[in-house]
């Protein structure tokens, strides 16, 4: 009884990965990058994606002759630098990994004089060509650019929360992969839920809220907490002067969007943290925060609370509540 129940759902869950029901207009932003090339490669693969545009200021006719001779269903476009209006055409979904990364020494903060204006720019076309489309902030720092990118739309008369995110995923990646490097389980049916936001002391791992995290105590829960909030530095360090973390993002980058395309395609049940406009620290004057969100054709259907957590939690999320607050605020004098 039990063995046939369980067969049917999975083959019905492969008539659905399959059919790939809803396929959906995608276009990448900073295309030409050290995230933009392998994230374009990871949606070609992605059997959601219908047209795949990929746009840069430099190299994405390029990188888009390349990718477009992949045998998957979806046609590429590349749009050189005065084609940004044409990349957005149609476009469903837009992913952003366009801005410059940090190098060793800087904080993802100190990226905020250059990233801020280019967000605000491709936010604007976003919001004037495609306005219905799905934004997908990957640009740093994350936790001011959302904001930006809200208030833009709201400018122009478009804006729907439901529809900007930013991209937090690799936080979840990395808690997960670091768990599975303490614990020896297995990361790929045990992600850990990361709320806040992505930068330093504002990402918050909720290991007590899993089955594996909750053993981990004392000095060894420490260290993983710390290379949880700083793992990005860890990459910055590591590349000495050559950029941030690239292919582990457009991984992180590619799950999140694929995630959102099967919501888009009605799969029921898409949950995962993203950093978007939220109720939960509102009464504590924090607009947008990361905690575990459904996602389906709307795009944000339901904002999951950050649940039971532990008393080194509490003081985490308090720390992280006050740096997002400051973040957010960074985020919105810029575009007054
Ligand atoms: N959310 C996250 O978890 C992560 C975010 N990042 C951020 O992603 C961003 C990109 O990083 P990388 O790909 O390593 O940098 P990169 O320098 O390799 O690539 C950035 C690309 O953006 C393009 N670009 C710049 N201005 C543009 C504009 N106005 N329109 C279109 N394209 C434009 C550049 O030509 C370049 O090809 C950085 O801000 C970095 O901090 C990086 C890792 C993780
Ligand atoms: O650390 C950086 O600058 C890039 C980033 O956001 C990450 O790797 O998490």
């Amino acid at each position: 009884m039990y063995a046939r129940s369980a067969a049917r759902t999975v083959s019905q869950a492969r008539a659905f990965s399959s059919s790939a029901s809803r396929q959906t207009n995608v276009t990448v932003l900073g295309a030409g990058g050290g995230i933009g090339q392998p994230l374009s490669l990871l949606m070609k693969l992605d059997p959601h994606v219908k047209k795949l545009n990929l746009y840069d200021i430099r190299g994405a006719p390029g990188v888009a002759a390349d990718v477009s001779h992949i045998d998957t269903g979806s046609e590429v476009t590349g749009f050189a630098a005065d084609k940004l209006d044409e990349a957005l055409d149609g476009a469903e979904v837009v992913v952003v990994p366009a801005g410059v990364p940090r190098k060793p020494g800087m904080t993802r903060d100190d990226l905020f004089s250059t990233n801020a204006s280019v967000l605000r720019d491709l936010a604007s076309a976003v919001a004037r060509v495609s306005p219905k489309a799905h934004l997908l902030i990957i640009t740093n720092p994350v936790n001011s650019l959302v904001p930006i990118a809200s208030r833009v739309f709201e400018k122009a008369g478009v804006y729907d929360p439901k529809r900007i995110f930013g991209v937090s995923t690799l936080d979840v990646v990395r808690a997960t992969r670091f768990l599975a490097s303490v614990t020896g389980n297995d990361p790929k049916n045990t992600p850990v839920t990361v709320v806040g936001g992505h930068s330093g002391d504002t990402i918050v791992p909720l290991f007590s809220q899993s089955s594996y995290g909750k053993a981990v105590t004392g000095e060894v829960y420490k260290k993983l907490v710390h290379r949880v909030q700083f793992g990005g530095d860890e990459v910055v360090q590591a590349k000495a002067g050559a950029g941030s973390a690239t292919l582990s993002m457009a991984f992180a980058g590619a799950k999140f969007a694929g995630a959102l395309l099967r919501g888009i395609a009605g799969e029921k049940g898409v949950i995962t943290p993203t950093f978007v406009r939220s109720p939960l620290y509102l009464d504590q004057g924090v607009e947008y925060f990361a905690s575990n969100v459904e996602l389906g054709p709307n795009g944000v259907e339901k904002i999951h609370p950050v649940g039971p957590i532990s008393a080194e939690e509490e003081e985490l999320l308090k720390v992280a509540l006050t740096g997002l607050k400051q973040n957010i605020e960074k985020g919105y004098k810029f575009i007054e």
